[in-house]
């Protein structure tokens, strides 16, 4: 395929309720969306980055400037490109994995569309509906944490996820066990929140048989990972630290984790997410796709992704309206706690054009 051409498009998206983690609240999504165009067909991404760097190194707007400066020209250079190509032509500029990933999944998009062929059947989908948890906030108070798990539980979820930070971590567990009993399937993610020393803290958490804790030290913690999975009988899953196929395969040779949250941005692209899978299905280790709050282009990707064999457990794959009142694509809705693997060729699913033009703030054309 040869790229003609590219749109960048920032669309502004309020969310239903704020969203806290350890790191940062967050109040509506500043995103930036991809669309590429070739002769064939069209193809959207989505840049699942935070406006600020407080998850990972990137950013959006920074993401914006490497793609416009450098990926971009890159790929557009190429009369011979296809998916499988898009990362080995962007290898030689140092991460950005996020920007990558969003371009990556643009061409993958529009090759799709013109084969005729979903994104789940492409990546191996092996389900026709996935299995969805939900992930909550720090909230301002216990109360308010119990209302938001009930209505959750209401809704169907299969699997609820806190977030937990020094000085809240223990009382709201314990209150959200107390309250809806120990066959919730329940674990936490720390976002990088806490330290080594902090071990006594975190195996305190052993006592609420949880799924396992998230990422509870810092992303490049690998080693101290290992030695806190020797402290705490609760299985660890690493998030943050995990930007590769290769970064997965030492955290399991070292014993960093025994559980992978597969984020698609996070590690380049939707190709590199699958070879996570396959390593780690090859390992009998369990994953399961996170999420960064994506419309519902990201979210029919990672909806696609999670139908894989090897993603066994319940993701942060959740319905459009746990994050937005009106979603940009048809809205992905809960059923019996599953949502439905689009079926249609591509992501299966595109932007509703008066949705996006609502809430569109600004659009850029990269030309070939
Ligand atoms: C704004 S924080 C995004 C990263 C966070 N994501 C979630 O908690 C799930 C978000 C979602 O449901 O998309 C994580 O560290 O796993
Ligand atoms: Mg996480």
């Amino acid at each position: 395929m040869k790229i003609t051409g590219v749109e960048l498009r920032r669309v502004q998206m309020p969310l239903v309720a704020p969203f806290r983690t350890s790191f940062k609240e967050e109040l509506h999504r500043d995103i930036l969306l991809v669309r590429v165009v070739t002769p064939e067909a069209e193809g959207w991404g989505e840049c699942v980055t935070m406006e600020s760097p407080l998850y990972s190194e990137e950013y959006t707007d920074g993401a914006a400037e490497v793609m416009r400066r450098f990926l971009i020209p890159a790929l557009t250079a190429r009369p011979d490109l296809d998916a499988n190509r898009v990362a080995p032509t962007l290898a030689k500029f140092k991460g950005h994995p996020m920007a990558k990933a969003a371009l990556e999944m643009a061409v993958l998009d529009a090759e799709l569309r013109a084969a005729g062929v979903s994104f789940g059947r492409y990546l191996g989908a092996v389900r026709d509906e996935v299995r969805c948890g939900v992930s909550v906030g720090i909230m301002n108070s216990i109360g308010e944490l119990l209302d938001a798990v009930a209505g959750y539980l209401e809704e169907g979820y299969l699997r609820i996820k806190l977030k937990i930070q020094p000085g809240w971590d223990i009382a709201p567990v314990r209150a959200v066990r107390e309250r809806f009993g120990d066959d919730v399937p329940l674990q936490v993610d720390a976002n990088a929140a806490y330290a080594l020393t902090d071990a006594r803290t975190l195996a305190r958490l052993d006592e609420f048989d949880l799924e396992l804790i998230e990422q509870p030290l810092a992303a490049g913690d690998l080693y101290q990972h290992a030695a806190l999975a020797k402290q705490v009988r609760t299985p660890i899953c690493l998030d943050e630290s995990i930007k590769s196929a290769e970064d997965a395969a030492l955290a399991l040779a070292i014993g960093a984790c025994s559980i992978v949250n597969i984020k698609p941005g996070r590690v380049g692209g939707y190709l590199e997410a699958r070879r996570i899978h396959d390593l780690c299905q090859a390992n009998g280790i369990a994953v399961w796709c996170g999420g960064m709050l994506e419309t519902g282009l990201g979210r029919a990707a990672n909806v696609a992704l999670a139908a894989l064999p090897g993603f066994t457990l319940p993701g942060d794959t959740s319905a459009s309206r746990r994050y937005y009142a009106a979603d940009i694509t048809e809205p992905f809705v809960l059923r019996e706690g599953r949502l439905a693997v689009p079926r249609e060729p591509g992501l299966g699913v595109s932007p509703l054009p008066d949705r996006l033009a609502e809430v569109t703030s600004d659009t850029e054309w990269v030309r070939a």
